[in-house]
């Protein structure tokens, strides 16, 4: 359990297998993926119908369902199940509500002015993840910010249960957000539909949400065929703790295992300032993990897992940076000595009092992060997600015999003579 490295050990070439995940070396993923797109392409809601036979073993007979629909199936909820998830939302609203800002106008020169507007993004996409687990929290994590952003038509895809009809966690989320229908289509068939548009679903103009590796791999790949942008790929779960003296190795294999129960592609990684620190986690994970019910799901997950010791934190966030995790864990009582040099993450717990389930859930942060070491160069998701930044500027008299010349020079230099002449035209008058 945990096969432990030594980070000092490691040459170049193993550290970079070590940080790799999810890799389709062989294109089989790619191959399977690619044959629903086209499918769903060429066939549209007769695709949907019979992948939903042969990926969820379910027989349905229509792909959605309807406000009256959900608000039925949301009745079977309890009191205290409803004020959870409305507690989830207004944080997660309160949160997301403060990013969005108007931002100041900017005179670069006397007489031209720049500023940005957002708009929102008119039609969206959301994918509820239903395999493994039902995640209405996922819901909420990406209609709340499609909600604020103002975007006009928002078009929800989950994977059919067994009854061929969503739970009703996801029926009550719906109701919370006013959404008007959901879409009974799960995997890479549900994201060819948002992309390509069936008879009974909208085509949208970007694609949100998680997934597994089919759903991630649609993704990345309708983003290149067709004129539908994605937020990220947000494959697999993962995380990443750092842990020193400081920690506790029964906390630490918790939130190991918290994550390593989404699905036997996720990875948990421990970096620990001591082979002793390894060893105590290993021991409260043999404790912790058979007594799961997914324990058979997460023991797949912690056999491709694994553990790194370091000599120092420094080192350890060393070895994260190249990581890039989507969740980091900072389980040290000091973890302000370290922040600052976090470079690559999606999104990060600090302390030993902040398991990362809080932000899975509730504390108001989005838990839709890149994988597979995509953040290294993407967000999570936010408000911004679901907003075009359209940039504006405005010229006075002044403003065009002030920067005129400039321009006219800079067209010369490129041969660009029509360029110029828009310039002229005016400032010759
Ligand atoms: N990165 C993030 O932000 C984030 C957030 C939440 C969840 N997740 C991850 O999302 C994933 C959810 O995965 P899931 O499987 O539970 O649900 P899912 O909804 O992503 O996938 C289920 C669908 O996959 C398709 N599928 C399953 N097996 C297939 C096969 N062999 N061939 C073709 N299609 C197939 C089916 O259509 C099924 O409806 C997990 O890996 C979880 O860790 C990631
Ligand atoms: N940990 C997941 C993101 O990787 C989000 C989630 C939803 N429900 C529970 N967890
Ligand atoms: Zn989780």
């Amino acid at each position: 359990m945990l096969k432990t490295y030594k980070y000092a050990d490691l040459t170049t070439a193993e550290l970079n297998t070590l940080v790799q995940r999810n890799v389709d070396a062989a294109n089989e993923i790619r191959t399977v993926v690619e044959t629903i797109i086209d499918t769903v392409q060429q066939q549209g809601d007769r695709a949907l119908f019979d992948f939903a036979q042969r990926f969820d073993q379910v027989q349905i007979d229509k792909l959605y369902l309807n406000k009256a629909e959900l608000a039925q199936i949301a009745t079977a909820l309890l009191p205290e199940q409803k004020t959870a998830l409305e507690v989830a939302y207004k944080n997660i609203w309160k949160f997301h509500e403060s990013q969005l800002k108007t931002e100041d106008k900017v005179e670069t020169m006397p007489g031209v002015t720049c500023w940005r507007e957002l708009r929102p993004i008119e039609k969206v996409g959301l994918y509820i993840p239903g395999g493994t687990a039902v995640l209405p929290s996922t819901f909420l994590m990406l209609g709340i910010p499609a909600r604020i952003a103002g975007c006009k038509e928002i078009v929800v895809c989950s994977p059919p249960g067994k009854n061929g009809k969503v739970n009703a966690f996801i029926a009550y989320v719906a109701q919370l957000l006013d959404v008007d229908r959901i879409c009974l289509v799960g995997g890479a068939q549900a994201i060819a539909a948002m992309a390509y548009g069936t008879e009974s679903i909208t085509k949208v103009d970007k694609i949100f949400g998680p997934g597994n590796q089919f759903v991630t791999k649609a993704k990345t790949i309708i983003q290149s065929t067709t004129i539908t942008a994605i937020d990220m790929p947000a494959g697999p779960s993962e995380v990443l703790v750092i842990a020193d003296e400081t920690a506790n190795p029964a906390y630490i294999a918790a939130d190991l295992l918290a994550q390593a129960e989404h699905g036997i592609d996720s990875q948990a990684v421990l970096v620990a300032t001591s082979a002793t620190l390894v060893e105590q986690t290993i021991f409260q994970l043999q404790k912790q993990l058979p007594v799961l019910p997914r324990a058979e799901i997460a023991a797949k997950a912690i056999e491709h897992s694994y553990a790194v010791v370091v000599n120092s934190l420094d080192e350890a966030m060393q070895f994260s940076n190249q990581y890039a995790p989507e969740h980091l864990i900072l389980a040290t009582e000091n973890w302000q000595q370290i922040t600052g040099s976090i470079i690559n993450a999606g999104s990060v717990f600090l302390g030993n009092q902040t398991p990362e389930s809080v932000g899975d859930y509730a504390s108001g942060t989005n838990h839709t992060l890149p994988t597979s070491a995509y953040a290294k160069a993407y967000s999570g998701v936010s408000v911004d997600s679901f907003v075009k930044k359209i940039t504006f500027q405005h010229l006075t008299k002044e403003g065009i015999q002030n920067i005129g010349p400039h321009v006219e020079i800079l067209a010369d230099l490129e041969g660009l003579h029509a360029h110029r002449n828009a310039v002229s035209v005016r400032t010759q008058q």
